[in-house]
């Protein structure tokens, strides 16, 4: 059983969630429906990846819809506003096909714009309406989340920033933790490149699990939640199985593979 996060809306995610980023459109009912047999109860979607339709139809014939929390994104590009919001929303759940859409998130805070703000604003009114359960964003700094604070007087739930090995993030980690935010990270293991370093191998073979189990666990004792992907069923089972606690020394010598270097876009690269 995955564990849960709590919310500071006072509702929870699971700690694993199911990334469909690059996933076909072709592929996603199968993908989905994958995930749902391995376990996984949260799907991270989003307007940029091409795939709502389908995802959406994933979750109403799997007859566990209630179980289910399905996030999508507010991509922003073009234009980021609060009408384009509401337009952009109102698409999603058209082809997402569902009542009410668990997660959405501002994909990038594309702050040199000035208008996160009035984004957040819009996503507040889709809450208040009882279109969204939770508002979040994404790839926000710790000064763009403060700012969201101080003019709406909220918090995103969640803040989906790049992390793993490579990329731990802990100073935003500790800003979240200090303020009730859960951090779910994208791209927890790395891509996959990050599955070959010797050090994972390592630990993986000491522990007797997959160097993506070793990094997932990781994430899970930082604290903070986690959206891998994958294609195959049998990675995303291998992905959401759990394995015992790593120990002290096991988290030393991961935490020295920290470099830096991301795997994705960094925020300010999406203005
Ligand atoms: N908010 C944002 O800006 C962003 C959000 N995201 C979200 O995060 C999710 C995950 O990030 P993503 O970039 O996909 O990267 P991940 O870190 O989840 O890595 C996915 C890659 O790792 C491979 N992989 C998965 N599991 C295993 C395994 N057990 N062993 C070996 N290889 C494995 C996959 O291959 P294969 O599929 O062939 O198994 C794929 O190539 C996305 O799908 C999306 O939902 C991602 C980027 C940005
Ligand atoms: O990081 C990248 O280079 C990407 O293409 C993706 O992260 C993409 O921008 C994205 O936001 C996926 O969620």
């Amino acid at each position: 059983m995955v564990a849960q996060l709590p919310l500071l809306d006072g509702s929870s995610i699971p700690a694993i969630g199911l990334g469909l980023y690059k996933v076909p459109p072709a592929d996603t009912a199968r993908v989905v429906a994958d995930g749902l047999a391995a376990g996984y109860r949260l799907i991270d979607g989003a307007q940029m990846y091409d795939n709502e339709a389908a995802m959406g139809a994933a979750v109403r014939e799997s007859g566990m819809r209630d179980e289910l929390q399905v996030v999508t994104k507010f991509w922003g590009d073009p234009v980021q506003s609060y009408d384009a919001v509401l337009a952009d929303f109102a698409a999603s759940e058209q082809r997402i096909g569902l009542d009410v859409i668990d997660g959405y998130m501002i994909h990038w805070p594309r702050a040199p714009r000035g208008t996160f703000v009035e984004t957040w604003r819009a996503f507040q009114t889709l809450r208040d309406e009882g279109r969204v359960r939770w508002i979040a964003v994404a790839n926000f700094g710790e000064a763009e989340l403060q700012t969201l604070l101080d003019e709406t007087g909220e918090w995103p739930v969640v803040n989906q920033v790049e992390s793993h090995p490579w990329l731990p993030q802990h100073d935003l980690r500790a800003f979240h933790a200090a303020n009730g935010i859960v951090t779910q990270a994208w791209s927890p293991l790395g891509r996959g490149r990050l599955l070959d370093d010797p050090t994972l191998v390592a630990i993986a073979a000491e522990v007797d699990a997959t160097p993506a189990q070793v990094v997932l666990r990781w994430h899970l004792q930082l604290g903070g939640a986690a959206a891998p992907k994958s294609m195959h069923a049998s990675r995303l089972a291998e992905n959401i199985a759990e394995i015992p606690a790593l120990s002290v020394e096991h988290l030393a010598r991961i935490a020295a593979l920290e470099s830096g270097v991301r795997t994705g876009t960094a925020p300010q690269d999406r203005p």
